[in-house]
């Protein structure tokens, strides 16, 4: 394969581009950090350079992962492990499991950890990984079984001094515990290397809570920068998992008004804004694995709306926290007319780049994840890696 050819930030794009034109998601972080890096590059042609090795990954695994669900019927996942960058130090970065999980999602999402964990007090590297293995619906032996059959390929890539595992979209406490258990197992040793929240697997007990409570954190930052402060400002908040609900519950501690939560068939919107009893209770929603719209049944001034996305509704601060190009051209615009002055990314990549020329024509300040989102390997201190 040809390497990158010229030195200018476009060039930069194309090849890469030209090398993996099917990868959108890879491609369109790519162009995200080209971007905003133009005018370096354009000064010191030196970040060519250094861009030309960033930009391919260390190493890239990609392995069968067979399971059996509870009838004994056998199935073949996909599992995926980007190795993007060991150039500060060993490797730290999500697994995600989730139907659409592919090279290409696993490549940008290694790429943005990459410059995540640099802009980290900690010397790491960046990784990402997962499957295309859907965690809904299964049971927990399906879970387990599932775990520990990725487990038994992707363990010899993993180690304190290699890659260290951490939760992702559809991976939690439990998948967690059944990936290290495996990893123990087979490594035949207790060796501490997981990102996971319980402390006994030398992973901080704040792990989890870190990524969402300091995005909240940071939109106090910016706001307090404004001489403004958080308190009874509206938030629209979008998802409903592991950063989305600290998100709120921060948000809460604050004195901030969040007012909506949303899955991939809708969104919820709670005009009284949510506190901690109603928290408790949309956790309870979903580890039964019911819908949101179970929530209107008890809080009647709420309202669900079926395949719809909460950025319509009146806000000061949006915290988009469920999935990658979750705000297209069409949400930007009506973030800004419902009045949205501050968007803090939970999700990496949130928005398209089309949602971003919108947003930014309006002024809308654009806390980016990388920043934002860098709560998780922050709280590493806590663990002393
Ligand atoms: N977990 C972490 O440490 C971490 C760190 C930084 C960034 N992120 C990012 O935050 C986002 C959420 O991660 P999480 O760990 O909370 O995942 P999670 O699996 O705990 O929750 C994801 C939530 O998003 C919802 N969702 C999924 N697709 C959606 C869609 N298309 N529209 C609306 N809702 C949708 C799901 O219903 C679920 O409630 C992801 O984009 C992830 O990349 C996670």
């Amino acid at each position: 394969m040809k390497a990158l050819m010229s030195k200018t930030a476009g060039s930069i794009v194309e090849a890469a581009l030209k090398r993996d034109p099917h990868e959108l998601e890879f491609i369109q972080s790519v162009q995200e950090a080209v971007h905003a890096l133009e005018r370096v590059i354009a000064k010191n042609s030196h970040y060519v350079n250094i861009m030309e090795r960033l930009l391919e990954p260390e190493r890239m695994i990609v392995f069968r992962v067979p399971w059996v669900d509870d009838r004994g019927e056998t199935h073949v996942s996909r599992g995926f492990r980007v190795q993007f960058n060991q150039a500060l130090g060993p490797c730290r970065g999500g697994i995600r499991f989730h139907p659409l999980m592919n090279l290409s999602i696993a490549k940008f999402l290694g790429f943005e950890q990459t410059l995540k964990n640099a802009l980290s007090p900690y010397k790491l590297g960046g990784a990402a990984g997962g499957s295309d293995f859907d965690p809904k619906g299964k049971s927990d032996n399906e879970i387990m079984r599932f775990c520990q059959s990725f487990m038994n390929e992707i363990y010899r890539y993993l180690g304190p001094d290699k890659d260290l595992p951490s939760e992702e979209m559809g991976v939690g406490t439990r998948e967690m515990g059944y990936l290290f258990g495996q990893y123990r197992r087979l490594a035949g040793h207790f060796q501490g290397s997981f990102t996971g929240p319980r402390i006994f697997w030398s992973g901080s007990s704040l792990r989890t809570e870190a990524t969402g409570y300091g995005l909240v954190f940071f939109a106090q930052l910016i706001l307090a920068d404004m001489n403004k402060e958080l308190k009874g400002l509206r938030c629209a908040v979008s998802g409903s998992g592991k950063i989305a609900m600290h998100v709120l519950e921060k948000l809460i501690a604050y004195g901030a008004v969040p007012i909506t939560v949303s899955d991939s068939k809708g969104y919820l919107v709670d005009e009284d804004g949510f506190d901690y009893m109603k928290i408790t209770f949309l956790r309870d929603i979903k580890a039964q694995q019911r819908s949101l719209r179970d929530y209107s049944k008890t809080y009647a001034r709420s309202k669900y709306y079926d395949e719809a996305k909460p950025w319509s509704e009146r806000c000061d601060v949006a915290f988009p926290c469920a999935s990658q190009n979750e705000i297209d051209q069409s949400d930007a615009i009506n973030l800004v007319n419902s009045g949205c002055r501050i968007l803090v990314e939970g999700s990496n990549m949130p928005c398209i780049p089309e949602a971003v020329d919108v947003l930014r024509k309006a002024n809308v300040l654009i806390a980016p994840a990388m920043a934002a989102g860098a709560g998780g390997v922050c709280s590493l201190l806590l663990q002393g890696i």
